[in-house]
């Protein structure tokens, strides 16, 4: 853990490389785009070779898709508390869901003139469901769940298989609920490509969405015109920020389950209040032992972990905008005023009583969100995202009328005489 406080030398160059802008890795770039190339001209071949490659699997165009036995075996296998944990956590999805939707509306304008917009599901999307270090069942609700609640009719879900070509029943059954149609078991970059871009056996999507290793994202990155995406999802992060008022066993579970993400995770710890830094470092190293994946935990610990002692609660908040947390976990006795300052986080957690985890696995609100300090400009997955806008408009002579003058005086000055003609007409006997 990197521990500095404000008095330290080394504290002003370290915040302010936290000012980030998510941009790719050469290598990583570069490995991408050649993957992206080798699917789009090799096909399901591509999907073979980077598979037995990247993930030791066999797969063949028999074996590339869930198959209906597999998903009503996964179904068989898992548990009764599984499936009441999916349909809770899928039941609080569904009703945020519908409060983002749009609704189709229509208005007149200045001139009177009909305008709308018009809202309809996608028609075919693709998921992406990490399964690189765990099954993530949740990502599978937290992404598909959001589709199926917009009324996509066509979900496509990608997710990597284990060596033996096997997927967990769990993240099978929860694609199912979650209303996934097809699924292939092919994962990292060559999974985006195959959904952007199709294959012999794999119709391509309109837009592709979900969370991944930084290969996933980069590969979501350059596919950008051949699909769209939801974000730049990455690998998870969490930024506390508490006054004195924290309770550090909290704030050090918090950061332990954190960590727990394994590999790229970053844990961030900011306090104006020197004595609660201590007594989280205490309550880390406490807690620690305790925990099945230490391993993964101690190795976000040593390299992606920092512990800041800050000069005022204000500047914690400009630290905060400034590096755009996934998760930030706001604990202060004066949340009125410091909550409205904060504006570039994917997700805010309130109080000391509000783990992330529970918004990981069912509060509702997607948790596949933003990071590298992409939460700048993309904001986490949404009900809305799954549909697509089309605008409607409707004139009558009375409102030709009173839009021709400004038709006229914008076809003179753009040189287009045409447009004018195309309006006056409609005026004339
Ligand atoms: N931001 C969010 O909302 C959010 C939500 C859930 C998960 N996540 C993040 O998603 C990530 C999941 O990562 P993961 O690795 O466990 O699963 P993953 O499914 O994203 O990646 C595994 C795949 O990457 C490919 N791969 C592995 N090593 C490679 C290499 N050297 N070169 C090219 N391709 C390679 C393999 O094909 C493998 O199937 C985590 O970082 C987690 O934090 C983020
Ligand atoms: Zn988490």
């Amino acid at each position: 853990m990197k521990i500095l406080s404000y008095q330290d030398s080394g504290y002003a160059p370290f915040v302010r490389r936290l000012n980030r802008r998510a941009l790719p890795e050469p290598g990583t770039r570069d490995l991408v785009s050649t993957i992206i190339a080798e699917v789009a001209t090799k096909g399901d071949e591509a999907l073979f070779t980077l598979t037995k490659r990247f993930d030791g699997a066999i797969l063949t165009a028999k074996t590339l898709f869930v198959s209906d036995a597999e998903f009503a075996a996964a179904e068989k296998a898992v548990t009764p508390e599984t499936k009441v944990a999916v349909a809770r956590s899928l039941k609080n999805i569904h009703s945020f869901a519908k409060r983002s939707l749009r609704k189709d509306w229509s208005a007149k304008n200045a001139e009177g003139a009909t305008v709308g917009e018009r809202f309809t599901p996608f028609d075919r999307v693709g998921v992406y469901v990490p399964g690189g270090k765990a099954p993530l069942v949740s990502t599978a609700l937290m992404t598909a769940g959001f589709a199926q609640a917009a009324g996509v009719p066509e979900i496509l879900a990608a997710t990597p298989c284990g060596p033996d070509g096997s997927v967990n029943p769990a993240l099978l059954y929860a694609l199912q609920a979650a209303g996934v149609t097809e699924a292939i078991k092919v994962g990292g970059a060559q999974a985006i490509a195959a959904m952007a871009l199709g294959t012999r056996t794999i119709r391509p999507v309109d837009r592709v969405f979900g969370p991944g290793n930084s290969f996933v994202v980069e590969a979501k990155r350059q596919l950008v015109g051949a699909v769209s995406i939801d974000l730049l999802p990455g690998p998870s992060e969490i930024l506390i920020l508490s006054d004195k008022t924290g309770n550090a066993e909290f704030i050090a579970a918090d950061i332990l389950a954190q960590a727990e993400h394994g590999g790229d995770s970053i844990v961030g710890f900011a306090t104006d209040s020197k004595a609660l830094l201590g007594k989280v470092v205490k309550a880390i190293e406490k807690q620690l032992p305790t925990l099945n994946r230490s391993k993964y935990i101690r190795e976000v610990l040593k390299r992606g972990t920092f512990l800041l002692h800050v000069k005022s609660f204000a500047e914690g908040v400009s630290i905060c905008n400034a590096f755009a947390p996934e998760h930030l976990s706001l604990i202060t006795a004066e949340e009125d005023r410091w909550l409205p300052l904060i504006r570039t986080c994917g997700a805010i957690y309130l109080g000391n009583d509000s783990p992330v985890a529970v918004g990981d696995f069912l509060a509702g609100p997607s948790h596949t969100l933003p990071t590298g300090g992409s939460g700048r400009s993309f904001s986490g997955i949404r009900a809305d995202q799954f549909q697509r806008r089309t605008s409607i408009v409707r004139l009558d002579k009375e409102s030709v009328r009173k839009s021709l003058p400004v038709v006229e005086e914008f076809s003179r000055i753009e040189g287009l005489d045409a447009h004018g003609r195309s309006t006056a007409i409609r005026l004339e006997k």
